[in-house]
């Protein structure tokens, strides 16, 4: 597998303090790769400059081996976005929308239009006026214009910020199954832990306009052994677990060095006069991750 995308060393200031300082990662082609930080980490800038839409101080993006800083258009051929909130023209239907959107970049081909308003699901409402249109309605008319091109790369701002369960579990899938059947590359970024665990090949995490992670999501559960841990009489408790080696992840949560079994930690700490109401091992979850890192 080759880089379709290739982040180098991006250094971005809009003022006194810096946005990015030196964020490098790279995108395989048909990865579907999350961007993960809290507000403010520089997630939005890095889409952006990505984009072509924030100029960087320093460093640079390739898309398939092309220089979005170098040569825009031809670097941002293939590429759909939803970056930040997509705007429409609320008098205008849905169909009107698309065209006008895409009269900016590519010719607007109603073959093709109809077939990704299909693939979206908005067919039925695609003459209706925008303004009649539900969030998660707004959400897959941006899906169908960044679809338009025919993108070989997909940059998601957000994509599902506001959306309901259902709009979620659909957006999930329809990625899922877009990467599947075209191998399309994704680059997305949100704060929904447990959907970016469930869809992604790989993340990255920005801390203060660092990444100061990357990792497989298929490696998370790693060589550590995590425990879910009920008990009482913590600042007994906690002291004790320390001691043994193990580490407090979080209230409840801790990690078991190997050298410790936990039958015998268990039996310690009732001999502790310590009550221990649970005490279960646990898949460290990409949230655990999250935490443990930008804690
Ligand atoms: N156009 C701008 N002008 C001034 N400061 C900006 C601008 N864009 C971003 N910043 C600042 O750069 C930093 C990174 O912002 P960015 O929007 O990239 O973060 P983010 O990780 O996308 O946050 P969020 O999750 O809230 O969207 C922040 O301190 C932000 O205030």
């Amino acid at each position: 597998m080759s880089a379709m995308l290739e982040i180098d060393s991006l250094h971005k200031s809009f003022g006194p303090k810096p946005a990015l300082e030196g964020v490098t990662f790279s995108v395989m082609e048909g990865e579907i790769y999350g961007l993960l930080g809290h507000n403010g980490a520089g997630k939005s800038t890095t889409l952006g400059i990505i984009l072509g839409m924030v100029a960087p101080d320093r460093g640079e993006v390739t898309i398939g081996g092309v220089s979005v800083q170098r040569e825009r258009a031809n670097a941002l051929k293939r590429v759909g976005s939803i970056f930040e909130s997509p705007s429409f023209y609320e008098y205008l239907s849905g169909w009107e929308n698309l065209k006008i959107l895409m009269s900016y970049s590519v010719r607007f081909d109603p073959d093709e239009a109809r077939r990704v308003v299909e693939m979206v699901g908005l067919t039925e409402r695609i003459q209706s006026k925008v303004r009649t249109y539900s969030h998660g309605m707004r959400q897959r008319l941006a899906l169908a214009q960044a679809l338009l091109p025919m993108p070989r790369v997909l940059l998601l701002d957000e994509p599902t910020d506001g959306l309901d369960p259902e709009g979620i579990k659909w957006f999930r899938d329809f990625v899922l199954k877009l990467r599947k059947s075209e191998g399309v590359t994704v680059l997305f970024n949100s704060h929904l832990l447990g959907e970016v665990e469930v869809m992604c090949d790989r993340v990255a995490i920005l801390k203060a306009g660092r990444r100061v992670h990357e990792g497989r999501i298929a490696d998370l559960a790693g060589e550590e052994r995590i425990y879910e841990v009920d008990l009482d009489r913590l600042e007994v408790a906690l002291p004790f677990l320390e001691l043994q080696g193990c580490q407090v992840l979080s209230p409840g949560r801790i990690s078991l060095p190997d050298s410790v079994d936990p039958a015998v930690m268990v039996a310690a700490l009732v001999g502790l006069h310590v009550r221990v109401s649970a005490f279960a091992p646990v898949r460290r979850s990409l949230e655990d991750l999250y935490l443990e890192i930008t804690r």
